[in-house]
């Protein structure tokens, strides 16, 4: 959905990329450990820091891709690297969100279930040659959910932001079931 932004994006991080000529591997690999921070964050009632701290790991998840393209540099491997860590930052940031008490853990167990299987159905698909950028709950749908949601729950009430986990699993769920229908549509 957030796609279409992605040119507009480039343009943005272009001047930012152009001074980090660095190997492209070495921010995606420092993404998910900005997710332990929010991990950290959340486990300890810090949901501002929580907040913040999706949003730097997120922009590093952008940034890497940035860089690897304005210095030529993008790889399949790069690319492979990219896609593991996101799963790493998305396991990451529920546990912090489940030691916090912001959903019991069955609820927390369906969130990375749901948000790692939304990528794998894409990952599975692209395998079989069908590109399934397709539905509601994308990546950064859900990175920009939680952070709205941690922002509500730090300047109102925290039930307000388990609210907010059990609608992101929800439409989490109706993801994988539109890139399901996606991909036998292009298939059959
Ligand atoms: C906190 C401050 C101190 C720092 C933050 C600075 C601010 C200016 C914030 C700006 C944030 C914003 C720009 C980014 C936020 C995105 C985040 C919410 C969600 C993350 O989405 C993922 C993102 C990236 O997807 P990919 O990894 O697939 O894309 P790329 O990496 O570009 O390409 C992968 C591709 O590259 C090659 N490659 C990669 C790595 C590598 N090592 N080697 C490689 O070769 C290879 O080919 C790979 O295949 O998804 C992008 C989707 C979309 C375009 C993002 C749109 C976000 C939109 C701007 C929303 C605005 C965010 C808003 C500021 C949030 C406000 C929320 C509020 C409540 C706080
Ligand atoms: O949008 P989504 O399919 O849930 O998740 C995406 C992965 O499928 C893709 O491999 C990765 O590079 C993106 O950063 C994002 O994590
Ligand atoms: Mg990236
Ligand atoms: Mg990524």
């Amino acid at each position: 959905m957030l796609e279409s932004l992605r040119p507009l994006l480039t343009k943005i991080l272009n001047p930012l990329a152009r001074n980090l000529n660095i190997n492209p591997n070495i921010v995606t690999v420092i993404s998910p450990f900005i997710a332990i921070l929010a991990a950290y964050g959340f486990a300890n009632h810090l949901l501002l820091l929580g907040c913040v701290a999706i949003l730097l790991s997120g922009f590093l998840d952008v940034v890497d891709g940035a860089v690897a393209r304005y210095h030529n540099r993008s790889s399949k491997f790069g690319a492979f690297l990219d896609s593991t860590m996101d799963r790493f930052a998305d396991a990451i940031i529920y546990i912090g969100i489940i030691f916090g008490g912001y959903c019991d853990w069955f609820i927390g167990v369906l969130a990375i279930h749901s948000a790692i299987t939304v990528s794998y159905v894409r990952a599975r698909a692209e395998s079989q040659g069908v590109d399934c950028s397709v539905g509601i709950a994308e990546r950064a749908v859900r990175m920009i959910i939680l952070m709205v949601g941690a922002l509500i729950g730090h300047f109102t009430q925290p039930i307000y932001f388990t609210y907010v986990i059990i609608i992101l699993v929800i439409l989490s769920y109706i993801t994988v079931g539109q890139r399901i229908y996606h991909v036998w549509k292009a298939l059959k």
